[in-house]
C-alpha cells in the first residue's frame, strides 16, 4: 500500500474527501494544514498574518517532506498551494505514492468558497466579484503544477461519496 496524496485548488474538497476516504479504507488521514498548525501552534491565518506567506511555504514544504518520509501509511490532504512551491510538484510523481488531483471548475470552486473564505488568508478579504476573477486567474496559473499529479478526478457535480468511489477505482 502506498501513501495517497490529494491535491487541488482551495475548496476542491481535499480535506473533506481525504477524511471520507480514510473512513472507508481505514488508512489514517492527515491534513497538511492541520499538521502545520499543530507544529507552529498557530492557525494558518495567524501564520500568514504574523510571519507572511513565504514563511508559511517553508513550513509547508518541510511538513510535506516529513510526512512523505514517515514509515507509516497515510492519506494526505495537501493545501491548495502545496504543489506550486519549493518544487513540491516533483514529489507528486514519486513512485512510492499515489497522487490524485481533485479537479474542480471555477464555478464549483467559487460556489464552495464564497461562504467559506474566512480561514483562507489568500481570499479572506475579497468581495464576490474579486474572488471570481482571482480564482479564474489563480487556477490557470496553478494548473501546470496540479497536472503533475499521477491521476485526475473531476469533482464537479459529484457527491462526496461519488468522488471517493472514483478514487477507490484508481487504487484498485
Ligand atoms: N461533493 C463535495 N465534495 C467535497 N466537498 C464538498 C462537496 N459538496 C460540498 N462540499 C463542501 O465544500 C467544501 C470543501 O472544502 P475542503 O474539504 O476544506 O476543501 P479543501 O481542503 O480542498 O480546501 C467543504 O465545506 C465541503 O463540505
Ligand atoms: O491555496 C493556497 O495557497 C492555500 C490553501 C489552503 O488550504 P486549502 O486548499 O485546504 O484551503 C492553505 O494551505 C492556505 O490558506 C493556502
Ligand atoms: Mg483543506
Amino acid at each position: 500500500m502506498k501513501k495517497i496524496v490529494l491535491l487541488g485548488y482551495m475548496g476542491c474538497g481535499k480535506s473533506t474527501i481525504a477524511q471520507n476516504l480514510s473512513k472507508i479504507t481505514e488508512i489514517p488521514f492527515l491534513d497538511l494544514d492541520v499538521c502545520i498548525e499543530k507544529k507552529a501552534n498557530l492557525s494558518i491565518k495567524d501564520i500568514f498574518e504574523q510571519h507572511g506567506e513565504i514563511y508559511f511555504r517553508k513550513l509547508e514544504h518541510e511538513m510535506f517532506l516529513e510526512l512523505l518520509q514517515s514509515p507509516e501509511n497515510y492519506i494526505i490532504g495537501l493545501g491548495g498551494g502545496t504543489p506550486c512551491y519549493a518544487n513540491n510538484h516533483l514529489l507528486l510523481q514519486n513512485e512510492d505514492l499515489v497522487s490524485v488531483y481533485l479537479k474542480a471548475s471555477i464555478d464549483t470552486l467559487y460556489n464552495r468558497l464564497v461562504h467559506n473564505k474566512s480561514k483562507r488568508p489568500l481570499i479572506a478579504d475579497m468581495n464576490e466579484e474579486e474572488m471570481k476573477e482571482f480564482i479564474a486567474k489563480h487556477l490557470f496559473d496553478r494548473s501546470f503544477y496540479y497536472n503533475h499529479a499521477q491521476f485526475k478526478v473531476v469533482v464537479d457535480d459529484k457527491t462526496v461519496e461519488e468522488t471517493v468511489e472514483d478514487i477507490l477505482k484508481i487504487l484498485a
